[in-house]
C-alpha cells in the first residue's frame, strides 16, 4: 500500500494549467525528489497536497483516504507536515517557542485553562518544552533554544523549520527545497539528518529540490516535472539518463551528477 497516491491531478489559474494530469505513489517509510525548472509546478503540487489549493480535478489519497478536500488544519491533523521555499519562521520569537508552535495541535489546554494556570496547564506546558528540546537536540541546534530565530544562519533556520513540521508528529514530511542558501557542509549534514528523519523516524519524504547531488544521493524515487506535467520518474540512474529530462532541467551533463 502506498502512503500517499495522487490520481490525475488538475490545477489551473484562469487559462494557465499549473499542474497537469499528474499521477504518482509515494511508497511508505521512502523518500521522493520532486524535480524541474522554475515554473513547473512543483510549489503548487506541494500547495494541493496540503489543502492551500483546491485541485481543478482528481485526487490526494493519504492512507487509503482522500484529502483532496481537505483545509490546510485539517491536512495536518491526518499527519502532512511542511517546510516552506521562503523560510516562514517567527523571527521575534525564541527558537524552542517556534517548536512549540508546531505542537499547538497535540496540545490538549482550553484558553480557560491557560489563563486560570491550572496544574495539569502547567505540566503539559512543561512536557512540550521538554519535547521541544529534545527536537532541536535532533537537529543540533538546542545550543541556540534561547536565541531569537532571526538570530540564527540560514542554515539553521532551516533545520529549525524541520524541527517545527517534526513537532507536529507527520507521517508525510514535505520539504520545499530544503537545501537553498547553504554552503556544501551545511548542504551534507542536511542530507544525514532528511535520511535519519527517514530511518529512526519513520517519516516518508518527498522533497523539492534544485540541488541535484542531493537529489540523486538522497532518493529512492524521481518525480520530474516541466510545464506542469510529469515528463518522467524512476531511479535517480534512469533520470540521470533520461533525453527528455536532460533536454528540459538536467543538461548534458547529467550523466555525472
Ligand atoms: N496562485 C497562483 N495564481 C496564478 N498562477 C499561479 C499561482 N501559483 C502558481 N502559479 C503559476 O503556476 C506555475 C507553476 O508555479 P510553481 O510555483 O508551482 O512552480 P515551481 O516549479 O514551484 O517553480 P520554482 O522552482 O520557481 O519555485 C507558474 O507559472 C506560476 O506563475
Amino acid at each position: 500500500m502506498s502512503t500517499l497516491q495522487v490520481k490525475n491531478l488538475t490545477k489551473t489559474f484562469g487559462g494557465l494549467t499549473a499542474n497537469s494530469d499528474i499521477t504518482m505513489d509515494v511508497a511508505p517509510n521512502s523518500i521522493t525528489a520532486v524535480i524541474g525548472p522554475n515554473g513547473a509546478g512543483k510549489t503548487t503540487f506541494f500547495n494541493m497536497i496540503t489543502g492551500v489549493y483546491q485541485p481543478t480535478s482528481g485526487d490526494i489519497i493519504l492512507n487509503d483516504k482522500s484529502i483532496a478536500r481537505l483545509k490546510p488544519h485539517e491536512v495536518s491533523k491526518r499527519g502532512i507536515a511542511r517546510t516552506f521555499q521562503n523560510i516562514r519562521l517567527f523571527g521575534d520569537v525564541t527558537v524552542l517557542e517556534n517548536v512549540m508552535v508546531g505542537m499547538h495541535n497535540h496540545l490538549k489546554v482550553g484558553l480557560v485553562g491557560t489563563l486560570l494556570g491550572l496544574p495539569n496547564v502547567r505540566r503539559q506546558e512543561k512536557e512540550a518544552k521538554k519535547e521541544a528540546y529534545r527536537l532541536l537536540e535532533y537537529v543540533g541546534l538546542e545550543a541556540f533554544y534561547n536565541e531569537l530565530a532571526s538570530n540564527l544562519s540560514y542554515g539553521a533556520q532551516r533545520r529549525l523549520e524541520i524541527a517545527r513540521a517534526l513537532a507536529t508528529k507527520p507521517s508525510l514530511l514535505l520539504l520545499d527545497e530544503p537545501a537553498a542558501g547553504m554552503n556544501p557542509r551545511e548542504t551534507r549534514e542536511l542530507t544525514a539528518l532528511i535520511n535519519r528523519i527517514r530511518h529512526e523516524l519513520d517519516v516518508t519524504i518527498v522533497l523539492i529540490e534544485h540541488d541535484m547531488k542531493l537529489v540523486m544521493e538522497i532518493s529512492d524515487h524521481i518525480v520530474v516535472l516541466d510545464h506542469g506535467e510529469k515528463i518522467a520518474e524512476g531511479k535517480a540512474d534512469d533520470i540521470r539518463n533520461h533525453p527528455k529530462v536532460i533536454e528540459a532541467y538536467l543538461g548534458k551533463g547529467a550523466a555525472t551528477l
